[in-house]
């Protein structure tokens, strides 16, 4: 019996199945002076058998029921947690798996350099306090280290908060230092921040410039510097191209076939979104004057030519990177770093018009949290507030990259999915909705649920992005009337326009 057991209990743990494998042990423990005709079989006794045979059922069940992991990030979300407490990893697979990300346990050291052999983690969480001593994880990192064949980033969590087990763990090399009781949120937002550096797009650089030579020779020497480029030769192109792809700066010629490079720069000052997209003249280094004008109608800078081609990019790659810094300031909410409202709207209507160029569907959806001022009055403005994070960050996990989320008022998003029908799009709002109600929100005074309302409208049955707002809104205003926490789709054919 006794060898029976061992043998289970090893290949559990070959498994992966840690906790499994010690929940197995403890129960023959406790049943050994059972067989033995040591102890009573009362209810009492079968009651904490019945308990720990049901934590082991549950051990063996995937993390958090009703996870929907989208699979190109399945390898980021994939995390490794050194931690004896079954209940706390419990915890952790059910909060953190709401999020997409997947936990797998181990108990000790050991379990973690065998994990690491056939499970591709991107990250460790650990108990801090498991190895022993400070000289014990650093050798213990540095084994992980060997093992992974990188840098993985480790979330600490100690009881001890004093200076010297933090300078230890820094020198360890980790990252993060948290003091239970843990918050998986706290968790989750680490996370995202260690595992989810995006590689930053390529600047991006539009080029007016009418002569094709002159073109192709700038195109040349900035693409090879890293930089993409899009070039037109005519001013009218220029605004399809800006509101197209959204470059971090602009090149433009001093002279143009239809207008002046001052005239080009004037008109595309007109547009709010366009304000902060640094203009870089390019023109003879004679006309000091016109170089002057042009910078005092919108521009920003002259590059006088012939331009060593180092030097060139130089110039070119610190413009666009002050471009890019400015936008996304200008760009996002501060709360949230989702886009804001202006730009969200402003967004709407690109897609809007993406859409209808290539003919493809386009859902639009107008999102509400419910009952918040409950929520606020009963919890405090600061738990408001995480709500609305923890929303925003679960939009930005579950959305796909092409589709877009704003936060559009205090308590409101917009979300603006491209390729995507009034059914999709409500598809994937009622995953998110679902996931977002699991989640236990944290505040000083208790633990809630929160859940919020959405309303759906779609090109193609619906043309104009001022119509979409309005019929989401419409759709939305029907979720609140009809109970809350639902997605409701606007029925065409109720009435087509709004006037
Ligand atoms: N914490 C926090 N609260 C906000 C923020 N912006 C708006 N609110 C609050 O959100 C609440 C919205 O309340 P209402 O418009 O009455 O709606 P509701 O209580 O959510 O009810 P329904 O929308 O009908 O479900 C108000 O109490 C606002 O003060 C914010 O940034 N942070």
């Amino acid at each position: 019996m006794v060898q029976l057991i061992e043998v289970f209990t090893k290949r559990l743990q070959a498994a992966g199945l840690e906790h499994a494998a010690k929940l197995v042990q403890n129960l023959s423990h406790k049943l050994a002076p059972a067989a033995a005709g040591q102890e009573h079989l009362g209810p009492e006794f079968l009651m904490h058998i019945a308990k720990d045979l049901e934590a082991l059922r549950s051990s063996i069940e995937e993390p958090a029921d009703g996870v929907i992991l989208l699979s190109d990030q399945d390898a980021r979300h994939q995390i490794l947690v050194l931690e004896q407490s079954y209940d706390i990893v419990n915890q952790l697979s059910r909060e953190m798996g709401l999020f997409g990300y997947r936990l797998r346990s181990v108990v000790d050291g050991d379990g973690l350099i065998a994990a690491l052999l056939d499970y591709p983690a991107n990250a460790i969480i650990m108990d801090l306090d498991a190895p022993g001593s400070a000289e014990a994880l650093t050798r213990l990192l540095v084994q992980v280290r060997d093992s992974a064949g990188r840098l993985l980033p480790v979330l600490g969590v100690s009881h001890n908060d004093d200076f010297q087990t933090r300078l230890n763990a820094v020198r360890a090399g980790v990252a993060s230092y948290l003091i239970p009781p843990v918050d998986p949120h706290d968790l989750v937002m680490e996370l995202d921040l260690l595992t989810h550096r995006r590689e930053p797009d390529r600047l991006h650089v539009l080029l007016v410039e009418p002569s094709v030579a002159r073109a192709n020779n700038y195109c040349g020497i900035l693409e090879d510097g890293g930089l993409e480029v899009t070039a037109v030769s005519q001013p009218e192109k220029a605004l399809t191209a800006l509101q197209e792809f959204s470059p971090d700066v602009i090149l433009m010629a001093m002279y143009l076939d239809e207008c002046t490079g001052a005239e080009l720069a004037r008109i595309i000052r007109q547009f709010p979104i366009h304000t902060s997209i640094p203009i870089v003249f390019l023109g003879p280094r004679t006309a000091m004057d016109q170089q002057l004008d042009a910078i005092g109608v919108g521009g920003d800078d002259f590059l006088s030519g012939p331009t060593h081609a180092s030097y060139l990019v130089r110039f070119v790659r610190i413009r666009a990177e002050r471009g890019r810094k400015l936008r996304s300031l200008m760009l996002t909410d501060n709360l949230t770093g989702l886009l804001n409202h202006t730009c969200t709207k402003e967004q709407l209507g690109k897609e809007l018009a993406r859409a209808i160029r290539r003919q493809t569907p386009l859902a639009f959806a107008m999102v509400d949290l419910d009952d918040f001022k409950a929520v606020n009055d009963t919890y405090g403005h600061p738990a408001g507030d995480r709500v609305i994070k923890t929303l925003a960050r679960l939009f930005k996990q579950r959305l796909r990259r092409s589709d877009y989320v704003g936060r559009y008022g205090g308590e409101e998003f917009a979300v603006i999915m491209p390729e995507s029908t009034a059914e999709d799009g409500k598809r994937t709002l009622d995953e998110i909705r679902i996931a977002f109600g699991r989640i236990s929100q944290i505040a000083l005074n208790g633990t809630f649920q929160a859940s919020f309302s959405a309303g759906v409208a779609a090109f193609p049955e619906i043309d104009d992005s001022t119509d979409l707002m309005y019929w989401a809104d419409q759709a939305l205003y029907k979720a609140k009337q009809t109970g809350r926490n639902r997605i409701v789709i606007y029925e065409v054919g109720a009435s087509k326009r709004k006037s």
